[in-house]
Order: structure tokens, then sequence, then C-alpha cells
């Protein structure tokens, strides 16, 4: 039988039964004690205050859920793209409490009792779990890390430092920590003010004259009763397949099938506003292009413009061509995003369109704060620890390093803890510790990085030497350099010398180094989301600019390298820019392939994009797809590019088209074929002297006539239509001029000649009069003799 309420009695000291401990007898107000005995006579009416009850308490559960799934939603949201990205757990262990649904299918009395609060209740019971939840995932965190340094304490090396991958299935007290964290966020508690009054609203209509009436009736306790209510929920939800389910259960399903409807709503609509937008969008025209009401105009005529263009054969306007549509996107993204128009035309030659709206707005958001653990100094399992308990939330960044932590959010500047000071880590972006895993430094090795300042890639280098061999940073900076100084003493280098040397000139200074890395200064194209300034203030002066110093770098930097043959480790050179520009990456790296004997290897980073072996007009070695591309928009990290060479030989090969010059200059009259590709790609101009010998070339066949080209027959001029009647008496002029030309020049040959002859002869007359003079003087001589 039920707990009957007591009104205004005194409470009746019950056995230690289960549920007597659990639960109160039922109070009313006096108020309602007449109607309540009146109302509570049938069984039938019992029944229905249960439902009631139950009803409470999936809509209880309910609004938990929805809040769950907002914050979730909104979590997911800002954490932006990262599905396939590498830096997974930037909003780490954070669950919807959705499958807390679940536990009642396991424990079904537990689950009914603790959810059969109210809702005030419910909020309080939530409170306190979080509070201890709180202190409970921060002990966690530092478990796991406890975990790993008992298991890894003999593990000294930093690429065998597998310590901190966090289990896919996170512990609960994860999930509890996130709650937390996701209340203390005040705006997500306004967020949610809404849906709860909507929530509260429909409990209201729902129930609430049930509750009036029957909700004194909560527990029976016996299983009669029990299998009355089962009926009563029949009658209830009208579903004879959910007669066997509790409410939470019933809640649970009825939240899944609210979520269908509204996401079959939402695609709907967006059909709805797809078709809209096909049988609206029309191209505009003269100030209609320029006048566009906000940003929201603008994107939305992106939008059109796209969905144009990803099926322009149907959707186009008949006069229009893509050329068109295509001037006009790129208008309205320059507009959107604030670039300039140089930038976003070279972007859009890079990524398709679709793939291009992810990398801009990939480059919209500030990319994960990471840092790099110290292994010369700390383990990252220690320095995760230290900084937890400073009240640093952080993660590894993936399974791909061992050493870069991902930071959530920190309640101390990073910059300024004392394990920052004492050089237990460096801030890095997680990109940056991609070319170093690539150059893969060995311990005793003879290591350069040219263009080392501030130092991040440098002192990473150095921590994986553990201090031995040599390592060389330069920079031309002579300001930037000082960082390089300050940021190797903190971190503890002792094996380094840094230099501050132009480094197209280092090769004249120093050679024989067993790897190198070369870090070229490039435009930043791949750090916009740092820089905003590099959409707006780049052009093609820059990008050439940059260009031929990266190429002069690239050759210097393999002069520098021992070859593999003597190089005992290799001969590696990594060559990495922040720019995503093929023309400062893969067409750098071809042209180093043109002018040294070097050949690409594989970077050993397995995920990123491979490098460009086409790209336009340029045709690039096909080894070129070893390389390595980064985007923010599929990694969520800086964009990188990443090659791996390996020096050969000391040889200097010619380039093809040397060889040409060459081969011209030993044999006139020799093949002459042009190569457009690397007539594009060499820098070096061809010598005149083989300009001219071409002209003379071309010349004479006209004069003498091209035996390789068969003459129309012509047998008068009569027979030839207007327009070819002018062209070959055009040509036949040109001849008569040509001769002209040649008689002209042979003139000219014979004037010089002439004037040479002439020369000489005045110089035979000056030696005459001399010879004349000297007779006079001999005859003056004789004439004295005689005198004599
Ligand atoms: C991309 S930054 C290098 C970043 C560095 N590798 C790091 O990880 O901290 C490029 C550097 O190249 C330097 N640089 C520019 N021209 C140079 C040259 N001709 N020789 C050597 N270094 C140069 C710049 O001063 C700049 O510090």
């Amino acid at each position: 039988m039920g707990r009957k309420a007591k009104f205004g009695e005194e409470k009746q000291k019950k056995g230690p039964g289960r549920k007597a401990k659990k639960q109160g007898d039922p109070s009313f107000p006096k108020h309602l004690k007449e109607n309540v005995e009146k109302k509570l006579k049938s069984s039938r009416q019992r029944k229905r205050a249960r439902i009631a009850t139950q009803k409470l308490e999936a809509k209880a559960l309910l609004k938990e859920m929805k809040k769950a799934a907002i914050i979730e939603e909104k979590k997911i949201k800002s954490a932006g793209k990262e599905n396939e990205g590498i830096i997974k757990k930037q909003v780490p262990r954070k669950k919807a409490p959705v499958p807390v649904l679940k536990e009642p299918e396991d424990s079904e009395g537990e689950g009914t009792t603790e959810y059969s609060d109210s809702d005030e209740e419910l909020q309080q019971s939530k409170a306190k779990k979080l509070t201890k939840t709180a202190k409970k995932s921060q002990a966690s965190k530092k478990n796991l890390f406890d975990e790993d340094q008992s298991e890894e304490d003999d593990d000294n090396d930093e690429y065998e430092d597998n310590d901190l991958d966090i289990p896919d299935d996170d512990s609960e007290s994860e999930e509890l920590g996130d709650e937390e964290i996701e209340d203390e966020e005040g705006d997500e508690g306004s967020d949610m003010g809404e849906e709860e009054d909507e929530v509260e609203g429909d409990e209201g209509s729902d129930v609430g004259e049930e509750e009036d009436e029957d909700s004194n009736a909560e527990d029976s306790g016996d299983e009669e009763e029990d299998g009355d209510s089962d009926g009563a929920q029949d009658d209830d939800y009208g579903d004879s397949d959910d007669s066997d389910m509790l409410p939470i259960e019933k809640a649970n399903k009825k939240l899944k099938k609210k979520m269908e409807k509204e996401k079959a709503d939402a695609a709907a609509e967006e059909l709805e506003m797809n078709v809209t937008t096909h049988d609206v969008f029309q191209f505009p025209e003269g100030e209609e292009v320029e006048k566009m009401e906000g940003l929201q105009d603008v994107q939305q005529r992106m939008k059109d413009v796209i969905m144009v263009l990803s099926d322009f054969k149907r959707l186009r306007e008949p006069n229009r061509s893509r050329k068109e549509y295509l001037e006009l996107l790129l208008k309205d993204l320059c507009l959107y995003y604030s670039y300039n128009e140089f930038l976003m035309e070279k972007l859009m030659e890079i990524f398709p369109l679709s793939e291009l709206m992810e990398f801009l707005e990939a480059s919209e958001v500030t990319r994960p704060v990471t840092l790099r653990a110290n292994s010369l100094k700390t383990r990252r399992r220690d320095l995760a620890q230290a900084l937890i308990s400073r009240g640093v939330n952080l993660d590894p960044i993936g399974k791909w390093t061992k050493v870069g932590l991902v930071v959530f959010n920190s309640q101390v500047p990073l910059g300024a803890t004392p394990e920052y000071l004492a050089g237990h880590y460096i801030l890095q972006g997680a990109s940056s510790l991609l070319p170093v895993m690539a150059l893969a430094p060995q311990e005793n090795e003879r290591i350069l990085d040219m263009c080392s300042a501030p130092g991040g890639k440098a002192s990473h280098i150095a921590a994986i030497m553990k201090n031995t061999g040599v390592l060389f940073a330069n920079d031309a900076n002579k300001d930037r350099i000082k960082a390089v100084v300050g940021n190797f003493h903190r971190l503890g280098i002792v094996n380094s010398v840094i230099t501050n040397v132009d480094g197209r000139k280092y090769s004249t200074i120093m050679k024989g180094f067993d790897r190198i890395l070369l870090d070229a200064p490039c435009t930043g194209t791949g750090v916009l989301s740092k820089d905003p300034s590099v959409k707006t203030n780049k052009d093609q002066a820059d990008i050439d600019k940059c260009v031929n110093l990266q190429r002069e770098l690239i050759l210097s930097a393999i002069d520098c390298l021992s070859s593999a043959d003597k190089s005992k480790s290799g001969g590696y050179l990594v060559y990495s820019t922040c720019s995503i520009l093929p023309e400062e990456n893969e067409c750098v790296v071809d042209f180093a392939l043109k002018h040294r004997d070097v050949r690409l290897v594989p970077t050993g980073l397995d995920f990123g994009v491979d490098g460009f072996a086409n790209f336009r007009q340029h045709r690039l070695h096909p080894s070129l797809k070893l390389s390595k591309r980064f985007y923010p928009h599929t990694q969520n990290m800086d964009g990188f590019f990443v090659a791996k060479l390996q020096k050969l030989s000391n040889k200097i090969p010619q380039s093809r088209k040397e060889r040409r010059i060459e081969e011209a200059m030993e044999n006139p009259e020799g093949s002459d074929k042009e190569d457009s590709e690397e007539s594009q790609e060499d820098e070096k101009p061809v010598p005149k002297k083989s300009g001219n010998k071409r002209k003379m070339e071309e010349i004479t066949k006209v004069i003498k006539g091209d035996k390789s080209q068969k003459k129309p027959k012509l047998d008068s001029d009569q027979q030839l239509p207007k327009g070819q009647k002018r062209h070959v008496q055009n040509v036949a002029k040109n001849r008569r001029n040509l001769f002209k030309m040649v008689k002209n020049r042979r003139n000219l040959f014979k004037v010089a000649k002439n004037r040479r002859n002439l020369f000489k002869i005045l110089k035979n007359r000056k030696n005459l009069f001399r010879v004349a003079k000297n007779r006079k003087n001999l005859f003056k001589v004789a004439k004295n003799r005689r005198k004599l």
C-alpha cells in the first residue's frame, strides 16, 4: 500500500525499510486537506497522481537534457571544425549529459529515486554533485598523469613519451568536470533562461491540474500499485510499446523525437531557402553590385553565387560567363572577409570554392594556445601536473607529438609562471613542431638552423639532440637574435653557437652540416588569424621579393650541407614556411631540384595534405607530392609547408636552359627548341648573343627561303583571294626590304673596310712624312759633312 499523507500530524517513526529511509512521508498544506481527502478515494485517482509525478520527473529531466544539448552545441560551434583536426581535444571531455539517461536502464530503482526530486531539489543535488566533481576532475587529471609517470619512469626520450593520450572513453568525473565549466559560464545561464521558461510553461499546462489534485499519491511501494501504474501510463501515452518503459526512457524517446523533428524542419527550411535562392538570384547590374545593405546581404550573395557556380550549366543566367560570376564572388569575398583582391585571387587559385570558404572561416578564428615541454628540463606529464595545479586546463595536442600541450583556458599568464621562467616550456604554435620532427635531428650531429630567430624550432632541435653535438642557430636580424640568446639561456641549451650572418652567404663561411633547417622568411599567408594585416598588405612584388630570397637561401643551405655520401646520417635539409602560396613553397623546392643535386624524401609526417606537383602553369617535379601542407581548416593549426630534401652530391647540375645556350654557342645551326615552362621558371636571362644569332637565322631563312616549309604554288596573283593577295604582297615587300637591309649591311661593311684602309693609308702617309723628314735631315748632315 502507498504511504498516506499526514496533514498537520506529527511524523510517525518508520522502520528501517529501504523506502522509508529514502523518502519521508509526503506532506501537504492544511488548506488542501479536505480536498485531498476527498480526492484520494479511488485507486484510479492515485494512479493518475503517480503519472502526474512521473511526468514532472520526465519534464525535469527533459529540461536538463535540453540544457546540456544547447551547451554542447555551443561548445562544438566555438571549438570550430576539428573533425579531421589534429588538435581534436580543444573542447576536451565535454559531453552532453545525455548518456546519463541510460543509467536507469541498469539500475531502475535508483534511477527513479534519483530523478523523482522536485525541480529545485534536482538543481541542488546537481550543484552538490558539481562541487564534488569539480574537485574530482582536477584530481582525475592528476591521477592520469600519475599513471603515466609510473608506467614510464624510465622513459627519457621525448619521442617515446607516450604518456598523456587520454582514452576515448572518458571517465565520469571528466564529464562532470565539464559540467562544472559549463555552469560557470554566465552567458550560458542567460541563454538557458528562455529555454527554462519554455519548459516550465509546458509543465504548467500539461500537468498543472492533475498535480493540484493528485500529487499527494506519490509512491505506493507495492507491486500491485506498480502494475496499476503501468496501465495508467499506457493510458497517458497511448502507446502500448511504451508500457514497459520508465518515465525517463519515455522522456528520452520524446526528446529524440523532438530533436529529429527539429532536424527535419531545419533541413526542409534550408532546402526551401536554396530553392528560393535558385529562383530568385539575379546577377546584379551596374550599381547593384556595390549596393549592399549589410554583411548579411553580401554573405547571401556569396552563397548564391557559389551555388550557381556549383551547377553552372543549369543555374547560370544565359548571357553570363563563369568569369563574371567569379569576379562578383571575388569582390564579395574581399568585402566580407576584408582581403585585398590580389590575395583573394591567389587563395581562389589554391582552393576549390567550398574549401576556400572553410579556409577563410578558419582563418577568422584564432588558433588554440599551445606549448612545448622542454625535454631538457622536464617531462610533459610533470609539466602538465604543475600547470594543472596552477589552474591551467590543458591536454596533449595529439598523438603525433610527445611534447606538445594545448591550453584551453588558464587562470595564470602562461608567459610568467614559475615553470615558464625556469624554462620548462616554451609557447609555440603546434605547426612549428612539424619541421623539426621532419628534420629528425640526431645526437652528436652538426646542425644548422639558418633562420632561427626567435629560436622556437632551434631550441626544439637542441632538446632532441639532448644538448650534444653542435647546433648553429643563425639569423640575419641582429635584434631578433637577442631573443634566441634569451630563450636558449632560459631553456638550458648549451650545445649551441649563435651567429648573425646573412644566410645567403653562410656557405662561404661554414659548410659540412649533417642537417639544416631552413624555416624561410615568407609572406605569412598561413597565419592570417595571427596577423590579419597580411590580408590587405601583400602584393605580387612582396611575393617576388620573398621568392627570390627563398631561392637564394635554399641554394645556400644546400651548399652548406654535407652530401649523403659524406655525412653519416644523410645530409638532410628541411625547407619550411608559414605561407600557403605554392610560389613560396613547391616552386622554390622545384627550383632547388633543378639547380642542385638533391632529391625529395618523405617528411615522416603522416598527416597533412600532399604538396602540389602541378599548379596552374607550373609543371613541377612529381616528387613534390612528398612535401606536406597544413591548413587551419583541416588541422586547426597555422597554415604551413614542410619539404625534406637529401643532398646527393656537390655537383651543380646545369639547367636545361644553360645547356641549350651552351649547345647553341657550340653549334649555331643546331636546333633551338623553346621550353616555355623553363623560361618562366629560370631567372637567368638568355645572353643577347644567342638572341641575335636567332634573329639572323630567321632573316637568312627568309632571304634564302625556308626549305623546310612548303612554298605555296602560285600561278598568278589573280587566282588568290583578296586577303591572301595582300599578304603575299606584304611578304614580298618585306623580303625586298630585307634584301635591302642585308645589302646595306654589306655596304656598311665595305665602308668600314674602306675606312680601315684609309686609316692605314693615313698612317702610311705619316710614316712617309717621317721618312722624308729623316731624309732631309740626312741631306743636311751630308751637307755639313761636306763643308767640314
Ligand atoms: C620564419 S622566421 C624564423 C622563425 C624561427 N625558425 C623560429 O622557429 O623561431 C624567419 C627568420 O628569417 C630571418 N631572415 C630573413 N632574411 C634572412 C637571411 N637572409 N638570412 C638569415 N635569416 C634571415 C628573419 O629575421 C626571421 O627571423
